[in-house]
């Protein structure tokens, strides 16, 4: 059984934090986000001085059963290929991270096929993929509590290497789907809300994904919006891996990058067992998977970036990456008006 203590930041700190944004040269309010995101930072961290350090990237890989059922734009043995894409450096999320300087890690939490002669790729494999949540419950709830667990202590080791920011992406072919359905199940959403095109269905396959995932919540009446139930029977091994990972970091205080949809809709499982994670949360971007806009409504979450990106993979983390940079500098290098000698009206 995981047990998670995420401990809300202490909002002692909020009133000099803001009042050491508001002192710096610039009109007040003037870097507009970037003033709510520091602002985070700094209570994330407790400090006046926020720094960031070793930020990383995992990205969690793993097969979906409900992938044979036909939801998905592209084949299932795509999740493989991309994972030895990754190791090979060519992949988007690669580019991204080597561009902005993040550490990057690739993990298989569940692919079917093996990685053994690629030393780059963490094996924390629970299964070669889920079971067609069409037919059977995804994972067992022991299979479940293990993903958690392996996240939890993947986040435990970067915190013990000095990493204070952990972003989380994907790759699993048919993923969108175990999102949509966690998402309508865990909120007040009608499914056709929660379920797209992921990674380009048209119009005919997306009337399709949502009858055969209509068809599939219908068979588990009694599933509700317990979060360990709905994970265990419509999840994913990376989207297990990746929810026990945000609240294990957010136990270590680590600032959390979320990512699209799928990260996104692991982290409303993280948030339903232990709410406070949402103070951790940096929110990168709002993917142009249809539910993402909602979905972040439902979490509170302001994303930094629309960019129309729906790939995944932690490329939202990676490409906001510069503006969370941007957030501490600004408030660790910018000059106040007292120590300028610039006359602050907005004070009189
Ligand atoms: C080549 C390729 C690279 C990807 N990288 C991320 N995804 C993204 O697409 C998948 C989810 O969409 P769906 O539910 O429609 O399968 C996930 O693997 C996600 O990470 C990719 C998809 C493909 C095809
Ligand atoms: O928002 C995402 O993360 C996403 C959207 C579509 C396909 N893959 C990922």
């Amino acid at each position: 059984m995981n047990r998670w203590n995420v401990i809300a930041p202490d909002l002692g700190l909020a009133a000099a934090i803001t009042q050491k944004i508001d002192t710096k040269t610039k009109p007040l309010g003037a870097l507009g986000q970037l003033e709510t995101l520091v602002h985070r930072i700094a209570l994330v961290q407790q400090t006046l001085t926020p720094a960031l350090h070793r930020p990383h990237v995992v990205v969690f890989a793993a097969d979906h059963g409900i992938a044979q059922s036909g939801v998905s734009q592209y084949p299932p043995e795509v999740t493989h290929q991309m994972v030895r894409n990754f190791a090979q450096g060519g992949a988007a999320i690669n580019v991204f991270c080597r561009q902005n300087g993040l550490d990057l890690t690739i993990v298989d939490a569940g692919v079917r096929g093996s990685f053994a002669d690629l030393a780059s790729v963490r094996n924390e494999k629970i299964a070669e993929g889920t079971q067609n949540f069409a037919h059977f419950p995804a994972m067992t709830t022991a299979q479940c509590t293990e993903a958690l667990e392996r996240g939890a202590r993947l986040a435990d080791e970067l915190h013990a290497s000095g990493c204070n920011v952990l972003g989380v992406g994907e790759m699993g072919i048919g993923n969108t789907s175990s999102a949509a359905v966690l998402m309508h199940r865990l909120t007040d959403q009608p499914l056709a809300a929660c379920v797209g095109r992921g990674t380009g269905l048209d119009e005919a396959g997306l009337t399709r994904k949502l009858a055969i995932l209509t068809n599939a919540v219908d068979a588990y009446p009694t599933v509700g919006s317990n979060p360990l139930t709905a994970l265990a029977t419509f999840g994913g091994f990376e989207i297990a891996q990746m929810c026990g990972a945000l609240l294990r970091a957010a136990e270590h205080r680590m600032l959390l990058l979320i990512d699209g949809f799928i990260a996104t809709a692991a982290l409303l499982v993280a948030a339903r067992l232990a709410p406070n994670v949402l103070a951790y949360c940096v929110f990168c971007h709002e993917s142009g998977e249809q539910g993402h806009r909602v979905l972040l409504a439902e979490l509170g979450g302001e994303p930094l970036l629309r960019l129309g990106l729906r790939l995944g993979e932690g490329t939202g983390c990676a490409l906001a990456y510069p503006l969370v940079q941007a957030a501490v500098n600004f408030l660790n290098e910018m000059a106040s008006f007292a120590s300028a000698g610039v006359s602050d009206d907005s004070a009189t």
